[in-house]
């Protein structure tokens, strides 16, 4: 088994969460919506521990929030605990500090794990195009609306995008990183921006480093832009890139 079908499998087996929701839900999309008006970039800073590429890092939550709320459209949080070291217990402990909306960052195939999402604080659910066929994707966007949970639908390729375009997902995620290579490309988003017509909130995702970079998104189509590596590894950067 390589590891995403580890992961796959272990999604179907996560504990159920009892917890009841403390917080109503923040929409993500009008966060970004609300600082794209203003003239200022929307990101979602992500906050993750490790990942498959090879990144790692032990920095506590409690700053790096503290610090980026005052900038960011939201935070993603991974919850995947395997391989990207996240739980529901820090995604918990972190909707507890901040107001700004927050995406679960895992890779949902089952309704169990949309309950959990809300459980625990989530304001918006990442679903995975290419883990999912459309039967099960289009319930779990039904699901997660249920809760008036927001859903980013991620896709990696314009046969993805033919795949999920008439369901009534709110935000368009385009990851640079290749799930299954693991290999970053910005032209392959930019490609996919430019092809994508439509009403969407086109999120780019993966592999941003530089305002050059958000710059070269944006101008292809790009509406907001979702950072993880780059902020772990210096918040102080996010100064730059606004
Ligand atoms: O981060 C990874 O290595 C990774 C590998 C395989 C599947 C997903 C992965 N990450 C989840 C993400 O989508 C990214 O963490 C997120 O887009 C931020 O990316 P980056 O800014 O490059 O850390």
């Amino acid at each position: 088994m390589n590891w995403l079908e580890e992961v796959i499998e272990n999604s179907k087996n996560r504990i159920k969460v009892k917890n009841e929701r403390k917080k109503k839900i923040n929409s993500l999309k009008e966060s970004l919506i609300n600082l794209q008006q203003k003239g200022v970039t929307p990101i979602i800073a992500e906050y993750k521990r490790k990942s498959p590429s090879g990144f790692i890092s032990d920095k506590d939550y409690h700053n790096y929030i503290n610090f980026l709320e005052n900038y960011v459209a939201g935070f993603s949080v991974l919850t995947e605990e395997k391989y990207f070291g996240g739980s529901y217990e820090i995604l918990e402990s972190i909707s507890e500090i901040t107001n700004k909306p927050i995406l679960m960052k895992d890779f949902i195939v089952t309704k169990d794990q949309i309950d959990n999402a809300f459980r625990i604080g989530a304001d918006a659910i990442l679903l995975i195009a290419s883990i999912l066929n459309e039967d099960l994707l289009d319930q779990l966007i039904n699901y997660a609306r249920s809760y008036r949970l927001e859903t980013l639908v991620e896709i990696h390729t314009y046969e993805e995008f033919e795949k999920i375009k008439s369901f009534k997902f709110d935000l368009l995620g385009i990851n640079s990183r290749n799930l299954f290579t693991l290999n970053v490309s910005l032209d392959n988003t930019i490609k996919l921006l430019r092809n994508i017509k439509g009403d969407y909130i086109k999120i780019a995702e993966s592999g941003i480093k530089s305002k050059e970079d958000i710059l070269k998104l944006k101008d292809n189509g790009a509406n907001g832009f979702l950072i993880g590596t780059t902020l772990m590894k210096n918040p102080l950067i996010i100064r730059e890139l606004l």
